[in-house]
């Protein structure tokens, strides 16, 4: 087990390139399997998770090549269909191959998927979908048996916007005989993203970005290069420990449409932010205010996986915040790590108030799940004294080079 050691109390100041999604890579890594071809992708975050996906792309029968941040990977040999449950157990993201593997060998064996321990995160909706599509479905000690004889399009409508169902759903539907429509779709960049990558592959795939989906139903697919999208989460992140640490930052490679729901919650808190073409400079003159509320919820809303960050900033801010947890049941596992640190926040259901305290003290604490652990570090460098941050392991699942990048723009981090 790693942790941070963290000297809190100093600016961060300086600029950082943003990686690639993470929540972009994994499914498009998955799409690779469709078109049996070479696949080159760029700007692939150095990520544990990406490690994983990779591992269970080699073992399916794919060969992988890392050069750099480009993962070239070949899908032309034979695919098999069960995918190891060690792995599966790993990470959300691979529940998408089921979709891939749906696509390309019309039958797939799957366990239920791992990730973040952030509520029961069931996947109802990823099977329904695909049972509407045609595949025949059986569950039996924790293995999802699924066969696809003749997949077709159909309408669907999700009951929510969710995210891997609507990935699982778009990749299940490429080879589907004629259109497939999902309403209620989810809107986020990342399903833009695989919508590209495949289009640029030859998919006939359209609306993703808006609610309603549109797939028409292809022979085949090409070889494809494709790069990823800057991770929009990621870069809220650094947004937020700026703005902790009153410093002054700039980012670069970020696509400002998709980091507009920070910028508005930064504003409010009093932050300065100025936004180039491809980049975005953040700087905090005065004491940072409270945010009355934040609602966590589906893309264009405010991201549910920077709510823990943000409440690490509202604690040391002026009045009281209010943060609404919408999306996740149980995404509120940071705050007794962030009251051992000073802060005063209380929670009830899935609605947290948070009373800003002037200041934070170091402690010793444990990152539970991937942003909280982020969370604690942004509280981390804003704390007085030494704090530090156990169990980071899951920090690596979702940031290239954390501590590195904190290092190279002024906070006194190391890793141990
Ligand atoms: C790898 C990846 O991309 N992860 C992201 C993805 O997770 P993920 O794809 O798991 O998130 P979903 O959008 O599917 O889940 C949102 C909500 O819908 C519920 N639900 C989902 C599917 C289902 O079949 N039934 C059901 O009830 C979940 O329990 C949750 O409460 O979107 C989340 C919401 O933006 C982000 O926090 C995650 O970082
Ligand atoms: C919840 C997250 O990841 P995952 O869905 O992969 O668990 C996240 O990225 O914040």
């Amino acid at each position: 087990m790693s942790r941070y050691i963290i000297q809190g109390g100093r600016k961060i100041e300086g600029r950082i390139r943003i990686s690639g999604a993470k929540n972009s890579v994994l499914p498009i890594f998955a799409a690779t399997i469709l078109n049996g071809s070479e696949n080159i992708i760029h700007d692939c975050p150095d990520l544990k998770d990406m490690e994983i996906m990779i591992e269970l792309l080699k073992i399916l029968g794919c060969n992988v090549k890392k050069e750099g941040n480009t993962v070239i990977i070949d899908s032309s040999g034979e695919i098999k269909h069960e995918v190891p449950d060690s792995l599966v157990r790993k990470m959300r993201s691979s529940i998408v191959l089921l979709g891939a593997l749906l696509s390309r060998l019309k039958k797939a064996n799957i366990c239920f998927p791992g990730g973040c321990d952030i509520g029961p995160r069931p996947i109802d909706l990823h099977l329904k979908g695909l049972e509407q599509l045609g595949v025949k479905i059986n569950e039996s000690h924790g293995t999802i048996f699924c066969e696809a004889p003749d997949l077709k399009g159909t309408e669907i409508h999700l009951d929510y916007p969710s995210v891997g169902a609507t990935e699982n759903i778009i990749l299940a539907a490429v080879f589907a005989k004629g259109i497939t429509i999902i309403r209620n779709a989810a809107k986020e960049p990342e399903i833009a993203d695989l919508q590209s990558f495949l289009n640029k592959s030859g998919a006939q795939i359209s609306g993703a970005g808006t609610n309603n989906i549109r797939i028409e139903g292809v022979e085949s697919l090409n070889p494809v290069e494709h790069t990823i999208i800057p991770d929009r989460i990621v870069a809220g992140t650094y947004l937020i420990a700026g703005a902790a640490t009153s410093g002054n930052i700039e980012l670069e490679n970020v696509n400002i449409e998709h980091i507009q729901p920070m910028i508005a919650k930064l504003k409010e808190s009093g932050c300065i932010l100025r936004t180039g073409q491809n980049s975005v400079k953040l700087n905090v003159k005065n004491k940072l205010r409270a945010i009355d509320t934040i609602r966590t919820l589906p893309y264009p809303g405010f991201p549910t996986d920077l709510q823990a960050p943000i409440m690490a900033l509202l604690s040391k801010a002026k009045g009281t915040s209010v943060i609404i947890e919408t999306v996740f049941e149980n995404r509120f596992k940071h705050v007794e790590d962030l009251i051992c640190m000073g802060a005063n926040i209380k929670v009830d259901g899935r609605i947290a108030v948070i009373r800003g305290r002037n200041k934070l003290m170091g402690a010793n604490v444990i990152a539970r799940d991937l942003r909280g652990g982020a969370a604690l570090v942004v509280a981390g460098l804003c704390a007085e004294g030494t704090t530090v941050v156990e169990d980071i392991e899951h920090i690596d699942r979702g940031y290239e080079n954390f501590h590195v990048n904190l290092q190279s723009i002024g906070a006194d981090i190391i890793r141990e």
